[in-house]
């Protein structure tokens, strides 16, 4: 069976195969015309003064190449086409895998790792398009020059043998330590940008506390590590090809001198040898190509590997069996567990837990006790290593991202935004959201008075991730954006932690206000919202520590440190 790397070429470069052999075959019939050319001219034109003939064969030949160079502009047009298919096809079935990926998948590899895949697809389309797969679609011609060369030229072919052979061992040998050579190289590449990604991402803190110097050490070794291995892997592929030219060389002179004895014995014509000498240049041509294509082979080979990989792991769940109607917004925990790694100890242990419909509803607990893991949870965004999480009484892990949502409003602790304007984040993008509705959801965030105040209002451009807002005010649009649609819960990972005292008290009055019709969840320490709660969940290192009504919990949670709580 096809490995699935090969399957996924295979089904953009397979139908245009058929039609790119056809074309392959006739451009190397026409290449037989040239030596048949010279052959014509050395032993008829020159030794019988057929000048007749040459007219007839200089024309004949003028036609040869003119139908050579259309083949080869429609062989050229093929493989754009196919290029096209991988670029659009391949691209756009990558970009929505990557994007249906579940976060867990996500999160677990480097975020430069999700970029180099789309240098990968660019490698598979550019080697797809280029010159190595002409050699290798001119591959079994070969066998047809051999077995010409040694029916025209008997007496050469043991040296046509001993070439073919040599350049199957160079060829493999170039395999095998290219390949390698290739894959080390790529390596040593993606941990020297992996440093120089995390420097963009982090450049306020490298500049705030001096780290230039060490990181661009840090960098310079990663750089020096990468050098070294382009250069070893350069010299590989040099050396192949080197190696590839001086046996073309050699070729050419034992052809000439083993001919040359041939027909000094009249075993042969000098017309059969010029011939011969020009098919074996037909004969190597495509050997000599593979060899100095093989990085790029190797690269591509390599590339859809992981594309393929990539492409073959699960979805987020994309469709919904039925169209459900909205929930009331009551969400269950029922005796859920999660590790990030399955070896691990668990970070959340045995959670179960009610909230709503309605109503605001605490989370509280120490740096690291798992309130964002079991935010993330409630959301669908990870799976629970054990127990399940259910939607009024429907198991969450049958919903589509789309449907969970619509239902669940989220918003991160850091209210993250994508570049564009506040009218697009608000209306996470899709132009099927209102203005009335993005209104609303501004109005109910209390972050309108703040938009509206600002020169372009809400065309404003939030920049890159929202860094030309404040974290208080990204994390007030991430707040109007989770609220578009009304969705009957709401979950909020510390919306506070930015917000001065009146944004504070403003984003209280706000959501107990929504608590009213909405489930609001939120991780919190303020006490301003601890105190407006209907219920609090204390968490200590992944377990429930106390939970209850808040009159009951707060008293105690007042009494003694966080920390403390259940121990
Ligand atoms: N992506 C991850 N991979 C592995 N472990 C993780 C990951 N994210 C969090 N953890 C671990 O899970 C535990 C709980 O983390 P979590 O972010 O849920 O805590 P938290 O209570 O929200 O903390 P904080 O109050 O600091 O935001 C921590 O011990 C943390 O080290």
């Amino acid at each position: 069976m096809l490995d699935r790397r090969y399957r996924m070429l295979m089904d953009k470069l397979g139908p245009a195969l058929p039609g790119l052999l056809v074309m392959s075959l006739f451009i190397n019939l026409l290449a037989l015309a040239t030596p048949l050319f010279v052959m014509q001219v050395y032993d008829r034109v020159i030794f019988h003064a057929g000048l007749t003939t040459l007219q007839a064969l200089v024309l004949g030949i003028c036609a040869v190449i003119l139908f050579d160079f259309f083949l080869r502009q429609a062989r050229s047009r093929v493989l754009q086409r196919v290029a096209l298919a991988v670029d659009v096809d391949l691209g756009r079935a990558l970009f929505a895998k990557v994007a249906g990926l579940p976060l867990q998948v996500l999160e677990a590899r480097p975020g430069h790792t999700w970029q180099f895949l789309f240098r990968d697809l660019e490698t598979v389309r550019n080697t797809v398009a280029g010159a190595a797969i002409v050699a290798i679609v001119d591959l079994p011609f070969i066998v047809f020059f051999l077995g010409l060369v040694i029916w025209l030229a008997p007496p050469l072919a043991w040296v046509f043998a001993i070439v073919a052979v040599a350049f199957a061992v160079l060829g493999l040998w170039n395999g095998l330590t290219v390949g390698h050579a290739t894959r080390l190289e790529r390596e040593a590449g993606m941990r020297r940008d992996r440093i120089l990604n995390e420097i963009v991402l982090g450049r306020a803190v490298m500049k705030s506390a001096a780290m230039a110097r060490p990181l661009q050490d840090l960098w310079e070794d990663g750089q020096a590590a990468s050098i070294a291995s382009s250069i070893r892997r350069g010299r590989l592929a040099d050396s192949s090809m080197n190696v590839g030219a001086s046996l073309g060389v050699i070729a050419t002179i034992a052809l000439t001198s083993v001919g040359a004895v041939a027909i000094l014995d009249l075993e042969m014509t000098v017309g059969t040898l010029v011939a011969a000498n020009l098919l074996a240049g037909r004969l190597i041509a495509p050997l000599s190509q593979l060899i100095s294509s093989w990085r790029a082979l190797a690269q591509m080979r390599d590339s859809a590997g992981r594309l393929a990989a990539i492409l073959a792991e699960p979805d987020d769940r994309r469709a919904d069996a039925i169209d459900l109607p909205r929930p009331s917004g009551r969400l269950q925990l029922e005796a859920v567990s999660f590790a990030y790694v399955p070896e691990a100890p668990p970070v959340l242990g045995n959670i179960s837990l009610r909230f709503g419909p309605g109503g605001l509803h605490a989370i509280v607990g120490p740096n690291g006790s798992g309130k964002t893991t079991l935010l993330k949870i409630a959301h669908g965004l990870y799976r629970p290593s054990k127990g399940r999480v259910l939607l009024d009484d429907g198991d969450m892990s049958q919903f589509s991202r789309d449907q969970i949502a619509r239902w669940i409003g989220y918003v991160p602790q850091d209210g993250f935004l994508f570049s564009g304007s506040v009218r697009e984040n608000i209306a996470r993008f899709s132009g099927e959201v209102a203005d009335a509705e993005i209104l609303a959801a501004a109005q109910l965030a209390g972050v309108h008075a703040f938009v509206a105040d600002l020169p372009d209002g809400y065309d404003t451009q939030v920049g890159e991730g929202g860094s030309r807002f404040s974290t208080g005010q990204r994390q007030r649009i991430a707040i109007a954006r989770a609220l578009v649609g009304r969705p009957p819960i709401l979950l909020l990972d510390e919306p506070t932690s930015n917000l001065d005292r009146e944004a504070e008290e403003e984003l209280r009055r706000q959501l107990v206000e929504l608590g009213k019709s909405t489930t609001v969840i939120v991780v919190t320490h303020s006490p301003a919202l601890l105190q407006s709660s209907d219920s609090i969940t204390v968490l200590i290192k992944g377990n429930i520590a106390l939970a209850g009504r808040s009159d009951q919990v707060l008293p105690r949670l007042m009494g003694n440190n966080v920390r403390q709580v259940g121990t």
